[in-house]
C-alpha cells in the first residue's frame, strides 16, 4: 500500500492559532518528537517573522534528527523586486534547511485586489522565487495559496500558478484550502485538474472552517496527492487546519496507507497530549481518536452491549491510538455500569448490592452530585452501600472566618474539631482563602493520626452552581483533584453551602487517600 508523506507545520501555521505561542524550546521539543515517530517533513517556522524563528533554524541544524526534514517556510518575493534582493528570499536562504516552502498566490482576485499586481508579474514572483532557491541548491515545495477558491473562480489562471512553481523546479506542489470553504467534491475536482496539469507531485493543506478539514485531505489523498499537511490536534489560523492525528489515524487504520515509521501509531495519543501541554492549551475531551472521551461509554445499553463486546460501540480499539476505554458512572447508567466499574473490587457481581449502588448513584445524582468526574467518591459511595465503610474521623464542628476592613487584605482562618480514634483534636489553621485554611486545618488535626496524609496535596479545586433557575436555593458542586507521590484523584462534594460542599469533597479525598494507602482499592488479585 502506498506511503503518505507526512509533513508538520504545527511550528508554523500552527502558532497562527490564537493564544498559541511556543518557546524556542518547545519547538526544539516538539521537533525531537515528531522526528522520533517518523513525520516526514517539519515546517520550523516562518524564516522571516522573527528573531524566534530565525534562531529555531539555527538550533535545529545541531540536533541530530533521525528521520524527518525541516523546511523553512517563506512567500513569493515581493512585487518588483530581483528574487536574490528580496529580503524574504534571502532568510529562508539563510535558513540553511534542506526544504525550502513558499508560498504564492492562485486566485486571480489576490492577485489583483491584494497584491495589486497583474498576472503576468504574479507569475513571473512564483517562477523567479522558486528558481531562485533552486539554483541556491534548496528542495522546493510550493503551497499554492487558495488553489480551491482560485480553481472555481478562474480554473485556467489558477493551473498557469501552479504549472509555473512545477516547471521552476519545486519538487511538489501543496494545493491549499487556505479559507477552508470548500467540501470534499470540490477538493476531488480541482485535485484530479492539477494532477492532469502539472508534473511535480502533489501535497494538500487543509484548514478547518467548514469542520471538514481532515474529510477534504482524505479525499485528496485518495485522488492521488501524496502529502498531507497538517498540524497536531488541528491547531491553526481561525478555525484551524487538518489535525494530523485523525488524518493519520482514518488514513493508516481505515484506509491501509502508510505513514509515520512502524508502530507511530500507537503514540498519537501521548503525542497529541504533549503538543497540549506545551502549547498550553487544555485537551478537548471529545476529540476523535485521541481524546480522553474518544472511549468513555455512558449509556447504560452502550455499556451493557461494551461488556458483552466491546466493538459493538466503538469504531477502533482505543489501545491502537494508545488510548483507553472509560466506563463512566452516572444518571444514565444501568446495572452493567455499575458492573463495569466494580468488578475489581471482587463483590461477585452480587445483583441486589449492584442494583443497591446504582440506585444511591441515581438518588445523588439528582441532588446535583456527578461521579464521571469524581471516581474515588464512587469507590466510597460503593463501600458505603456494601456497608464496608468505616470513618476513619468523625467531625465535632468547623468554623471559616474571614476578616478584612479598609487597611488589610483578607485574612482567613479555620477551625476544626474532630473525633480521632478516641482523641478529640481541636485546631486551627490559616490559609490563602476559607477552602485552603479548611484543607489546612483538617489535615492538621488528622496528621498526628494519620502521618500519610503530609503526602496528601490538592491540586485543582472547581466550583459549578446548579439548579440556579429552580425555584429552591441554588446548590453548588465542588470537585477537588488530590494528589500524593503515587495517585491522582477526585472526589465531590454538593450542598447549597459553598463551604460545606467543598468539606465533603476534601473528607471524601482524606479518606479515599487512607483506604487507599490500607491496599482497600488495588484491584481484586
Ligand atoms: C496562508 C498563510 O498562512 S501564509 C502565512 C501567513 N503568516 C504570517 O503572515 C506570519 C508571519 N508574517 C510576518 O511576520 C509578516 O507578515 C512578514 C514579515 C511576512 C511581512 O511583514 P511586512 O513586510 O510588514 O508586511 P505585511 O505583513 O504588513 O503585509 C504583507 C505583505 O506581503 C505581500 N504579500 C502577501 N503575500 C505575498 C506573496 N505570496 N508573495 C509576495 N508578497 C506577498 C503583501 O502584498 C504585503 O506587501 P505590501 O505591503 O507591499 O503590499
Ligand atoms: C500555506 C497556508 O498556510 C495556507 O494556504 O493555508
Amino acid at each position: 500500500m502506498s506511503r503518505i508523506q507526512i509533513y508538520d507545520t504545527t511550528l508554523r501555521d500552527g502558532s497562527q492559532g490564537e493564544g498559541v505561542n511556543f518557546s524556542l524550546q518547545d519547538k526544539l521539543m516538539i521537533t525531537a518528537k515528531l522526528d522520533e515517530l517518523g513525520f516526514d517533513l517539519i515546517e520550523g517556522g516562518f524564516a522571516q517573522a522573527n528573531q524566534k524563528d530565525a534562531e529555531y533554524f539555527q538550533h535545529v541544524q545541531d540536533m541530530d534528527l533521525k528521520h524527518a526534514q525541516i523546511t523553512a517556510f517563506g512567500m513569493t518575493r515581493k512585487k518588483e523586486i530581483a528574487a536574490e534582493d528580496d529580503l524574504g528570499l534571502i532568510a529562508l536562504r539563510d535558513a540553511k534547511t534542506p526544504v525550502c516552502t513558499v508560498v504564492g498566490k492562485t486566485w486571480d482576485l489576490h492577485v489583483t485586489e491584494i497584491l495589486r499586481v497583474d498576472e503576468a508579474e504574479n507569475l513571473a514572483m512564483i517562477r523567479d522565487s522558486v528558481a531562485y532557491l533552486v539554483a541556491e541548491g534548496r528542495r522546493v515545495i510550493y503551497d499554492a495559496e487558495h488553489y480551491f477558491d482560485g480553481y472555481r473562480h478562474n480554473p485556467e489562471f489558477a493551473l498557469k500558478t501552479i504549472q509555473a512553481a512545477s516547471e521552476a523546479g519545486a519538487e511538489l506542489v501543496c494545493l491549499c484550502d487556505t479559507n477552508g470553504g470548500t467540501l470534499p467534491e470540490g477538493i476531488a475536482a480541482a485535485v484530479k485538474a492539477a494532477k492532469g496539469a502539472i508534473k511535480a507531485p502533489l501535497g494538500i493543506h487543509c484548514h478547518n472552517d467548514s469542520d471538514v478539514a481532515v474529510a477534504n485531505t482524505i479525499r485528496a489523498i485518495d485522488e492521488g496527492a501524496v502529502q498531507v499537511q497538517g498540524t497536531i490536534n488541528g491547531i491553526g489560523e481561525r478555525c484551524g487546519n487538518a489535525d494530523l492525528v485523525s488524518a493519520i489515524a482514518n488514513l493508516v487504520l481505515k484506509k491501509n496507507y502508510q505513514a509515520l515509521h512502524e508502530g507511530s501509531v500507537e503514540h498519537l495519543t501521548e503525542l497529541s497530549r504533549y503538543v497540549y501541554e506545551l502549547a498550553n492549551m487544555n485537551f478537548r475531551s471529545n476529540q476523535a481518536f485521541v481524546g480522553s472521551s474518544a472511549f468513555a461509554h455512558k449509556g447504560g445499553m452502550h455499556v451493557h452491549a461494551v461488556n458483552r463486546l466491546a466493538s459493538s460501540y466503538e469504531h477502533i480499539t482505543p489501545e491502537v491510538v494508545g488510548n483507553n476505554r472509560k466506563i463512566l458512572v452516572s444518571e444514565l447508567s444501568g446495572r452493567s455500569n455499575i458492573v463495569a466499574k466494580t468488578t475489581k473490587y471482587n463483590l461477585n457481581q452480587d445483583a441486589e448490592l449492584m442494583k443497591a449502588i446504582l440506585a444511591r448513584v441515581e438518588e445523588l445524582e439528582y441532588a446535583g452530585y456527578q461521579f464521571e468526574a469524581a471516581e474515588a467518591s464512587f469507590d466510597l459511595l460503593i463501600k458505603k452501600v456494601a456497608k464496608t465503610y468505616e470513618p476513619k474521623f468523625a467531625r465535632l464542628h468547623y468554623r471559616v472566618n474571614v476578616e478584612t476592613d479598609s487597611a488589610h487584605d483578607p485574612q482567613t482562618e479555620a477551625t476544626v474539631k474532630l473525633k480521632v480514634n478516641g482523641n478529640t483534636e481541636h485546631v486551627v489553621a490559616e490559609g490563602d482563602g476559607p477552602v485552603n485554611a479548611l484543607d489546612n486545618a483538617l489535615r492538621k488535626a488528622l496528621i498526628p493520626a494519620y502521618p500519610a496524609l503530609e503526602t496528601l496535596q490538592l491540586v485543582d479545586y472547581k466550583v459549578r452552581v446548579i439548579n440556579s433557575t429552580g425555584g429552591t436555593a441554588a446548590k453548588v458542586r465542588v470537585v477537588i483533584e488530590s494528589k500524593d507521590n503515587k495517585e491522582v484523584w477526585s472526589t465531590i462534594g454538593v450542598s447549597e453551602n459553598i463551604i460545606e460542599a467543598s468539606w465533603l469533597a476534601l473528607v471524601d479525598s482524606v479518606e479515599y487517600k487512607l483506604y487507599k494507602d490500607d491496599g482497600e482499592f488495588e484491584p481484586a488479585k
